[in-house]
């Protein structure tokens, strides 16, 4: 069977790993993500995950409360870490052979991020977690995922979250919010629709990579949107003129 998509990144939210606890990893919720995914790398996806850390530690909320705001954040990117690491227990009791590689260097859990090692990985069917964000402050997981989708030339950025798509406003402050079905990434950034911060969309609008954003929490949608079917919004799918 030919499938739409080569090599995708699939970033996926750290607060939706929570499922319903207050804080912290539903295993339920891990294993659900890892079926999916062994599912589409058993058709022969390359797939690479950048996964988020807001379930456990945000940096900006370290910061209101009084923390210095960088040591905040790579207390953040550390919490990717450990959601990456989650992850890849559940891939491999499912026998999906899966690579960390993280950009704070911690040889003893995982590799460094090297490029063309992570490619390589890829093209091995392995599945590529990407954690510890940039390893850089002031950036978010949302603008690794787009850094690193630019970098390992994959075609399409999935952004499952907890929403199922992009609204005119939050929908989760109004309830009255429209959903749109297809955005281009201008419309994104000055209509400020935050479902992804600013520096994330201009990336992917200079490197092309169209975004996917669907509802993270209902069963099969990973399997779904990487298999080419149409859910959630697109951003960016037709080429911008402006
Ligand atoms: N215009 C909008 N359309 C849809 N969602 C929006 C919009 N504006 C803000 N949001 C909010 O964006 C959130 C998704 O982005 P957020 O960065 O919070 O999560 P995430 O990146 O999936 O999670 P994490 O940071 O834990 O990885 C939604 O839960 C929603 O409340
Ligand atoms: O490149 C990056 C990526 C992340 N951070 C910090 O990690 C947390 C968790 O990431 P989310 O994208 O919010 O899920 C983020 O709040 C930052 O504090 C970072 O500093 N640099």
């Amino acid at each position: 069977m030919s499938t739409v998509y080569r090599r995708v990144l699939l970033k996926l939210s750290g607060e939706a790993l929570m499922g319903d606890l207050a804080y912290g990893i539903d295993p339920s919720v891990v294993h659900g993500i890892a079926e999916e995914v062994a599912h589409v790398v058993g058709q022969g996806i390359e797939v690479a995950i950048v996964v988020g850390g807001g379930n456990i530690f945000r940096g900006v909320k370290g910061a209101s409360a009084g923390m210095d705001r960088a040591t905040a954040d790579y207390i953040g990117m550390i919490a990717t870490v450990m959601n990456s690491l989650t992850l890849q227990d559940a891939l491999e009791q499912m026998q999906i052979p899966t690579r960390v590689q993280t950009a704070i260097a911690m040889q003893e859990i995982a590799e460094p991020y090297i490029r063309r090692r992570a490619m390589r990985h890829l093209e091995k069917k392995r599945v590529v977690i990407f954690a510890a964000g940039s390893g850089n402050p002031f950036f978010t997981t949302d603008t690794t995922a787009a850094l690193r989708a630019a970098e390992i030339d994959a075609e399409v950025i999935f952004k499952a979250t907890k929403v199922d798509g992009i609204y005119d406003s939050d929908p989760h402050q109004n309830p009255q919010a429209r959903r749109y079905e297809t955005l281009t990434y201008s419309e994104v950034l000055t209509q400020d629709l935050r479902v992804m911060d600013g520096t994330a969309i201009a990336l992917c609008k200079e490197n092309n990579i169209p975004i996917i954003v669907f509802d993270l929490s209902v069963k099969n949608n990973i399997r779904r949107a990487l298999m080419g079917e149409k859910i959630g919004t697109i951003v960016g799918g037709l080429r911008e003129t402006v």
